[in-house]
């Protein structure tokens, strides 16, 4: 008998039966409130020619600018085609090469105010363009006139610094502007030699290498002109709040701040508006906040150690494109690698215990498909684009709301379909249901044809 069939009848004889948890619903799964049927809209990045402009605006588009429902803080003139925006041709160049045929909705409202260097906070749904937003409006704001450091942006991980530089590199092909990732695991040497040299004119960034630059001079923040904090209500949340705010001191006085993330608490806004000068919001109510084409589903495990055999239930659903495993600390996802493995599964794992190279060598052999589950912490959870990921597991139940939007959102990036489930044991399910309160939205009992959903 294989571990996993005695596994499996040991279970049983304790009257757990996976099957019970895979079952179907009691009634023929509907979608979820607020969910429509998965989506059949053509995808965004494939799409490669420009569209004359302002027509189609919404596709390719996770949702259309009609049912963006952003609340913005005055009259905002809505950009539906990125010729309005009269983009530098170089970067318009660069943005359909990239096969952006249309800004998204939070790009219609919010490129136009960013440009005109108005202080901006901009919220909007997982995945759908934020960080593309600021790569390109980074790109028209500096200017290869001068050789300074022109714009700063922060992120909270290195994976989403070093993404982002991507970004900027990959949209910025037709132009001379330079990126710079800075980031922490980097060589200290080769960062501030590629500073010194000058000519930089966007630096990407993880707050505690940024500040080192500043304060070694290698960075000079003189002439920027503009700081963005991608993922902002965690930049300002606890660990890295201090280093924002000693970053934001070596600022010059008129620097225009932008704010980004998907999620943007009452009280992250409020704060934020101290430093911000009349700034133009457009957010999202929290019930608006998760995406339509993200099937979300729960399974009733009972108990933790029932995770382990339904996750093995569930490794072919997993292997039909890329998954991505969470959970809540760095041991449980050395464990449950570890475990996988044992059993014969063929995983990746990413945590912050792991060295910047193997971290690097992870990313980017999830990123080229090589590997299709990756088990990982929540380093993962925000901002991270890796568009053939469909399917994202909640082994544990995140200790925060926000969490959960993040990690799903991994999925269904930039209106593709998604499936995000989650492992519930008897005392989670309480959370499970103020997530469900907290962003007015309806989790699912998984059925068991949920590989239709993929
Ligand atoms: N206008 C566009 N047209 C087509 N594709 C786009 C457009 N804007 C962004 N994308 C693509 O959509 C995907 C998601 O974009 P991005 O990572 O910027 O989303 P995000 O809102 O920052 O996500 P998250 O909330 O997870 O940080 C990326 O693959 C990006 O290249």
């Amino acid at each position: 008998m294989s571990t996993r069939d005695h596994m499996r009848s040991s279970r049983r004889r304790e009257g757990y039966s996976p099957h019970r948890a895979l079952s179907p619903p009691r009634r023929p799964p509907s979608p979820p409130r607020r969910h429509s049927s998965p989506p059949r809209r053509p995808r965004g990045s494939s799409l490669r020619s420009p569209s004359p402009a302002g027509s189609e605006s919404s596709r390719g588009t996770a949702r259309s600018a009609e049912t963006a429902n952003f609340s913005t803080s005055r009259k905002i003139t809505v950009h539906r085609s990125f010729e309005s925006m009269r983009l530098k041709p170089n970067l318009l160049r660069g943005i359909y090469s990239a096969g952006y045929y249309a800004p998204s909705p939070i790009q219609q409202h919010c490129v136009m105010p960013l440009i005109k260097k108005r202080d901006v906070i901009a919220q909007a749904q997982s995945g759908t363009g934020k960080t593309a937003m600021l790569a390109f409006v980074s790109l028209q704001i500096a200017s290869p006139d001068s050789q300074a450091v022109q714009v700063l942006i922060l992120s909270p991980t290195r994976e989403l610094s070093k993404q982002t530089e991507g970004n900027i590199r990959s949209l910025g092909e037709y132009t001379t502007l330079k990126c710079l990732g800075c980031v922490g695991g980097n060589r200290v040497g080769e960062d501030m030699r590629a500073l010194g040299k000058g000519g930089v004119h966007i630096v990407s960034g993880t707050p505690g290498r940024v500040f080192d630059m500043i304060q070694r001079g290698a960075l000079d923040c003189r002439k920027l002109k503009t700081l963005i904090v991608d993922e902002a209500d965690q930049m300002f949340g606890s660990g890295f709040k201090e280093q924002v705010y000693d970053i934001y001191r070596s600022m010059p006085a008129d620097v225009q701040v932008a704010l980004v993330s998907a999620t943007l608490p009452d009280e992250v806004v409020e704060m934020s508006e101290k430093f911000m000068t009349d700034p133009v919001s457009v957010l999202v109510k929290r019930d608006g906040l998760s995406l339509d084409g993200i099937w979300q589903f729960y399974v009733d495990v009972e108990q933790e150690k029932w995770k382990f055999e339904t996750l093995c239930d569930l490794y072919e659903t997993l292997t039909i494109t890329q998954a991505v495993i969470f959970c809540n600390t760095k041991r449980k996802v050395e464990w449950l690698t570890k475990k996988m493995t044992e059993n014969g599964f063929t995983v990746m794992s990413m945590s912050g215990s792991m060295t910047q190279e193997r971290r690097n060598e992870v990313m980017d052999s999830f990123r080229k498909g090589h590997s299709r589950v990756l088990i990982a912490t929540d380093i993962w959870s925000r901002g991270i684009d890796v568009q053939h990921v469909s399917l994202v597991i909640n082994y544990d139940v995140p200790n925060e709301q926000e969490a959960y939007l993040h990690r799903i959102g991994r999925s269904g990036r930039f209106g593709r379909k998604g499936v995000a489930i989650t492992f519930v044991t008897s005392g989670d399910m309480g959370a499970l249901r103020s997530i469900e309160r907290f962003y007015g939205m309806q989790i699912l009992e998984l059925p068991s044809n949920v590989d239709d959903y993929l």
